[in-house]
């Protein structure tokens, strides 16, 4: 348990770790590649140890240099054979990306979880891959890990995938298609959600040297036999997370940067900072860095169905702000790491916070919050967004602290030197 101390802050800088979207995503690329890749600036957390060590299983070798560069040689285009499971903890990323790279093997994969990864979405996913004429099956009838794939047709071809609860099924496909032969024709029956991270794929597999392409929001197309090839790669800091900070400028009212980081940026997150704009925060955009600085807070009503993982952080500056905020669209948010509409819920009503809930929707209307013992559902999101009221607030405690280690193992480091 962490307990939060009030204090007055300055206007200052912080540097965060890298993507982990962006970290995991390299790692893939360059292990599905058939030579040595330099990664730098990699996130070392919880999931991405998961993700590497499931590619170091399926034959990658990755070594660690140092000061979060990594070197990694990959095993091409087919994964090896792997007698033993691949537990992939509560990585949904890790889960729904590498069970793609699995159908690209020639022997049966097993990808398992912790209690919650057991509960979260595959279906979806498991369905489109049989629909390829690849064997996925799960152990349970609802379609949730442990999940098992047999590679073996690598035809491609036309499939059709529902990622309304998932945007990561559909990077999954478009980084295996590029390896099929005929590729892969993607429709979706309604746009996805969290979409910015799809972008982000297309992105990351381009500096790898793979085409993929969308066609509108319902159709994605990727070419088949492309060769990922090796390179020098940097991971930009992780933008979700420089929410948390963005979050303290806005409700200390004191301008906090976040340091090497472009308004250019793809990661969908970086929208964070226009809806603290249009809450009542100034930017500053400077060649290198973005600050945000809290003036009065008002409610605003927004649509976060792009950009699931900013919501705790934005339910905490609406708990400030003056009147009613509305966050819609975001149901998949119940399928995250612990079901987040409700513990943001809950745990803004624990300090005196009055707030609905919808199955799509979050309504805050911002007051004066107080104190409580915040309990986190093993979720590193609600661990972090809940810390920043403790800045003005008396009595913030923070269960299961150290769950911060999922995407950002040294937050209270960068948190308490603020
Ligand atoms: O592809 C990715 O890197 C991610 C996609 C999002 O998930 P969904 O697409 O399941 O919403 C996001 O919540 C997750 O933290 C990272
Ligand atoms: C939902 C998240 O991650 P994942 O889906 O990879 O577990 C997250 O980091 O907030």
């Amino acid at each position: 348990m962490k307990q939060i101390i009030p204090k007055d802050i300055q206007d200052q800088a912080v540097v965060i770790p890298g993507s982990k979207s962006i970290s995991h995503r390299m790692m893939i690329c360059a292990s599905l590649s058939s030579g040595t890749s330099n990664i730098e600036n990699l996130l070392q957390s919880d999931d991405i140890n998961l993700t590497m060590g499931a590619l170091k299983q399926m034959g990658a070798n990755i070594e660690y240099l140092k000061d979060h560069h990594y070197k990694v040689l990959g095993f091409g285009g087919t994964p090896h054979n792997c007698d033993s499971d691949i537990y992939l903890g509560n990585s949904g990323t890790s889960m729904r990306l590498l069970a793609g790279i699995a159908a690209l093997g020639n022997t049966r994969y097993a990808l398992t979880g912790d209690q919650r990864m057991c509960e979260r979405p595959m279906i979806e996913l498991l369905d489109a891959l049989n629909m390829l004429g690849i064997d996925a099956t799960s152990q349970n009838p609802n379609g949730t890990p442990p999940v098992y794939i047999r590679g073996g047709s690598r035809e491609g071809g036309a499939v059709n995938i529902d990622c309304s609860k998932s945007s990561q099924y559909l990077s999954s496909l478009l980084m295996m298609g590029a390896l099929m032969k005929n590729g892969l024709d993607i429709s979706l029956d309604s746009p996805p959600v969290s979409s910015p991270y799809i972008d982000l794929t297309i992105d990351i597999m381009k500096k790898f040297n793979v085409k993929a392409r969308q066609i509108d929001t319902t159709h994605y197309k990727v070419a088949g036999e492309q060769t990922y090839i090796p390179g020098n790669f940097f991971v930009e800091p992780d933008l979700s997370n420089a929410g948390y900070f963005w979050a303290i400028g806005a409700i200390t009212g004191k301008m906090i940067f976040v340091e090497n980081i472009s308004e250019n940026s793809l990661q969908g997150d970086l929208k964070q900072i226009k809806i603290l704009e249009q809450m009542g925060c100034t930017l500053k955009i400077e060649n290198n860095r973005i600050g945000v600085c809290g003036g009065t807070l008002n409610g605003i009503d927004v649509d976060m169905a792009d950009t699931p993982d900013a919501v705790p952080a934005i339910a905490i500056v609406a708990s400030f702000a003056k009147g009613k905020t509305r966050i819609i669209n975001i149901e998949h948010l119940r399928e995250k790491e612990c079901d987040r509409i409700d513990a943001v819920s809950s745990q803004l009503i624990k300090m005196g916070i009055t707030v609905t809930q919808g199955s799509d929707y979050l309504e805050i209307t911002g007051g004066t919050p107080k104190g409580a013992r915040i309990e986190t559902f093993n979720d590193h999101r609600i661990a972090m967004a809940f810390s920043i009221p403790g800045l003005l607030v008396n009595g913030i405690e923070i269960e299961n602290e150290t769950c911060v280690e999922k995407s950002f193992p040294n937050y209270w480091n960068i948190f308490e030197a603020l």
